[in-house]
């Protein structure tokens, strides 16, 4: 498969390794400092296994150098994703979906309005990965996994209860199947919404309550006043994922919460990591935008608005 990857830091660098070694046609559309860094020596991929090193067929900052292709995966951050598809159109043909895998649920919406979402295929990333440098990139905790939607956004929504109704698109079985041969657990998610929505839940919590409380997953779970709050934050993004149409059950919190439970003590989030280390974070996208969210469908997020109000603060003072 021909494949642009914009974006070449934990997600990007990382997951575009594992579809160069899985035999995929990779272009990587990235900041001036990773095209040098790969043109020179390849993507550099530190995982617990050891270091690989992967050849990208083209490496460059500008898309018009690569024309279209079969698939994208946009994997800039939140706050980078209007300037960086501001440039996809290169790369997209008639046929050519791209995947989004940001936290949070508004990117694939941004994406449409600028491709048209037949293009656009909404997906939720689960992987620990940060960059150490230009085009090196390191992976930890596990094989990663991504979730992709069965058919791109603008399709019909199947009824989840109907078991055979809207087949998958084979554009997203064939990415899907393109993570797979790179090691990466790839599965085609029916309910893509019910995906996001979870992934929001546990970022929101995890992220906004840990940075909130200068602390790890395995700190913030075991002191019964901040395990309160991370049920508290699960049960406001719940409200609002109600009101916006996408109804969370009793089930999927409690999986929301058993992967809380089930992380490494020392987790942190991405998010969590760049406010920590004085970087621009996502913070305003995620649970900025779950207020936002919640405003607008009246729903009261009490939890959430003081998260906004202490990240904004350590954010105006440039570090935590
Ligand atoms: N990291 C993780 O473990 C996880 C992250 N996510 C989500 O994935 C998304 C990406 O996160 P992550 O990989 O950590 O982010 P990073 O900051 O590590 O990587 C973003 C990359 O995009 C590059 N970039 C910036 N602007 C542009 C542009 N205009 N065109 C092309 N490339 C550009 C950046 O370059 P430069 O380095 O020069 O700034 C950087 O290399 C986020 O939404 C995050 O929430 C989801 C699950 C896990
Ligand atoms: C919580 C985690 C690690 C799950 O993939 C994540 O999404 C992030 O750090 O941004």
């Amino acid at each position: 498969m021909r494949i642009a990857i914009i974006g070449t830091g934990g997600v990007g660098a990382h997951f575009g390794s594992c579809l160069i070694r899985g035999g995929e046609e990779v272009h990587l559309v990235t900041t001036p400092r990773h095209v040098e860094a790969i043109r020179g020596g390849g993507v550099v991929d530190l995982t617990d296994e050891g270091e690989a090193r992967a050849h990208p067929a083209s490496v460059t900052s500008d898309p018009g150098d690569i024309g279209p292709v079969d698939a994208v995966v946009v994997a800039v951050k939140l706050y980078q994703f209007e300037d960086a598809t501001g440039r996809i159109g290169p790369l997209i043909g008639p046929g050519t979906v791209a995947l989004t895998l940001q936290n949070g649920v508004t990117a694939p919406g941004m994406l449409g309005r600028r491709i048209g979402a037949d293009h656009v295929l909404p997906g939720t990333a689960n992987i620990v990965a940060w960059l150490e440098g230009p085009g090196r990139v390191r992976q930890t905790g596990g094989r990663p996994a991504v979730a992709i939607a069965a058919r791109p956004l603008g399709s019909p929504r199947p009824d989840p209860r109907d078991r055979q109704a809207g087949g998958a698109d084979p554009r997203a079985q064939a990415l899907a199947d393109a993570f797979a041969r790179g090691g990466v657990s790839a599965r085609l998610a029916r309910d893509i919404d019910r995906a996001l929505w979870e992934k929001f839940a546990l970022i929101c919590t995890m992220g906004g309550v840990n940075a909130l409380a200068h602390a790890t997953t395995g700190e913030v779970r075991s002191f019964p006043p901040t395990r309160r709050l991370m049920e508290q934050s699960l049960a406001e993004v719940r409200a609002v994922a109600t009101a916006r149409g996408v109804a969370l059950t009793d089930e999927d919190c409690a999986r929301v919460l058993a992967q809380l439970d089930a992380v490494q003590a020392g987790s942190t989030t991405s998010m969590q990591r760049d406010l920590e280390q004085g970087r621009p974070s996502e913070f305003d996208a995620l649970n900025g935008a779950l207020v936002a969210l919640a405003d607008e469908s009246g729903v009261d997020v009490p939890l959430q608005r003081v998260i906004c109000a202490v990240l904004g603060l350590h954010t105006h003072r440039g570090h935590v």
